[in-house]
C-alpha cells in the first residue's frame, strides 16, 4: 500500500484565495486593507526566505504589509520600542517577530510585550491560555494548519490516538491543544520519552515537530496511520554543494506504510503562511468591529 500524499501546497492556496477573496468587503466596510506587520532581525538566511514569502503573499492577498528588518545586535530595548509602535499604528493588525531571536534578547519578554488582540502568531502567554480554556484567541499557524489538514482528510478526529513528537511551545505543545479540542486522545512525547517507536505505533495521527532529519521510521507507524511531517531541515543534496529541504519523517519509507502523508517541501510549510494571513485578516476584523464569519475560513 502507497500513502495518499495530502498536498499542503494546493490547501493553502485555495485558503489564499478565500482570504483575498474577502479582503475587498472587509476594505469596504473599514476603509483600509487588513495589515500585517513582520519584524526581522539578523540576517539568517532561512528567515530572510521566509519574510519574503509572507511579503509575496500578503501582498498577493491584497493585504498591506510592513516589513522592519534590524540588524543582528539589536538591544531589546529598541526591539520592543518598535513593537510598542506597531501596537499602537492603526495600520497594523497583525505582528509578527520572526523567531529565534538574537542570544542577547529575551524572547519571552518580547512576545509579551505584542497586544494580544494583534498577535496573529498565538505565541503571547494570553493567547497560549485562551487556547488551552477554550476562549477566542489566535491559534499558532502552523498547528492551525495541521488540524485543517488532519480534518479535511479524516473529517471528524474525535476519538482518534494522535502522537505529537516534540513540546515546543511553538508547535507541539499547541498542537496537543488543539487535537485535545478536536477530542482526539493526545501523547506528547519529547526527547525523554521512552520506547518513542512504540509509543508513535499506537498513533492514527503522527505529527512530527522535533527538528530531526528523517528520525521517524516507517515501522514507527502503524499501517492506515495519518503522518503530519512539521520539520523542515536542511541538509546536504545529491550533488556537492546543493542543499535540500528534508522533514522529520523518512518520506521515502513512510510513504509505504502510512494512510496519507504531508511531504516536505510542499506540506505544513506553505498552510503555516496561509494560516497567518487567515489570522491576519480575523485580527483586521475584530480591531475594526467589523463581523466576521468564524466559519467562512
Ligand atoms: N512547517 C512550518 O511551518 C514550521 C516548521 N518548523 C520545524 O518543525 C521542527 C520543530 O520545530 P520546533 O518545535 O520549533 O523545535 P524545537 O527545537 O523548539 O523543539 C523540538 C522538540 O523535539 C523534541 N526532540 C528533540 N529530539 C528528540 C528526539 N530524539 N526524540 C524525541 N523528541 C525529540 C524536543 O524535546 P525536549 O523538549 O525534551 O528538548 C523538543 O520538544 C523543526 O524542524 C522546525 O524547522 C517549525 C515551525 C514552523
Ligand atoms: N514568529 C514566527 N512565526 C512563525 O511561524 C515562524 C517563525 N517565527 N520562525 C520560523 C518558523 C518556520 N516557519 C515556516 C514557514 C513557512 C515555511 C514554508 O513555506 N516552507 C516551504 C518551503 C520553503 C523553502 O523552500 O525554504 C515548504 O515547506 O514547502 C517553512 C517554515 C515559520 N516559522
Ligand atoms: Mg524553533
Amino acid at each position: 500500500m502507497t500513502a495518499d500524499i495530502i498536498d499542503g501546497k494546493a490547501f493553502a492556496a485555495n485558503l489564499r484565495a478565500k482570504v483575498a477573496a474577502m479582503v475587498p468587503a472587509f476594505r469596504e466596510k473599514a476603509g483600509r486593507a487588513p495589515g500585517l506587520a513582520v519584524v526581522l532581525v539578523g540576517e539568517d538566511p532561512a528567515s530572510q526566505v521566509y519574510v519574503r514569502n509572507k511579503h509575496k503573499t500578503t501582498v498577493e492577498a491584497g493585504m498591506e504589509s510592513f516589513e522592519h528588518r534590524l540588524p543582528a545586535d539589536t538591544t531589546q530595548d529598541a526591539l520592543t520600542a518598535l513593537v510598542e509602535q506597531l501596537n499602537a499604528d492603526p495600520a497594523v493588525d497583525g505582528i509578527l517577530v520572526q523567531l529565534p531571536l538574537p542570544k542577547q534578547i529575551d524572547e519571552s519578554a518580547v512576545l509579551a510585550t505584542i497586544d494580544p488582540d494583534k498577535d496573529v502568531d498565538g505565541f503571547h502567554v494570553v493567547n497560549v491560555g485562551r487556547l488551552s480554556t477554550g476562549m477566542h484567541g489566535y491559534v499558532p499557524c502552523t498547528p492551525l494548519g495541521c488540524v485543517m489538514l488532519l480534518k479535511d482528510r479524516l473529517g471528524d478526529l474525535s476519538g482518534k490516538d494522535a502522537v505529537v513528537i516534540g513540546r515546543s511551545n511553538i508547535v507541539g505543545k499547541p498542537m496537543a491543544q488543539l487535537l485535545l479540542a478536536e477530542n482526539c486522545t493526545v501523547t506528547v512525547a519529547h526527547s525523554r520519552t521512552a520506547h518513542l517507536p512504540e509509543v508513535v505505533r499506537r498513533a492514527d495521527i503522527v505529527v512530527a515537530a522535533v527538528g530531526r532529519p528523517e528520525m521517524v521510521k516507517a515501522d514507527w507507524i502503524k499501517p492506515g496511520a495519518t503522518v503530519i511531517d512539521v520539520g523542515i531541515n536542511r541538509v546536504p543534496g545529491a550533488e556537492p554543494g546543493k542543499t535540500k529541504l528534508v522533514g522529520d519523517v523518512d518520506f521515502a519509507e513512510a510513504v509505504e506504510v502510512a494512510g496519507a502523508i504531508t511531504p516536505v517541501p510542499g506540506g505544513v510549510g506553505p498552510m503555516t503562511i496561509a494560516v497567518l494571513l487567515r489570522n491576519t485578516l480575523v485580527a483586521a476584523h475584530r480591531l475594526a468591529d467589523v463581523p466576521y464569519d468564524e466559519k467562512a475560513i
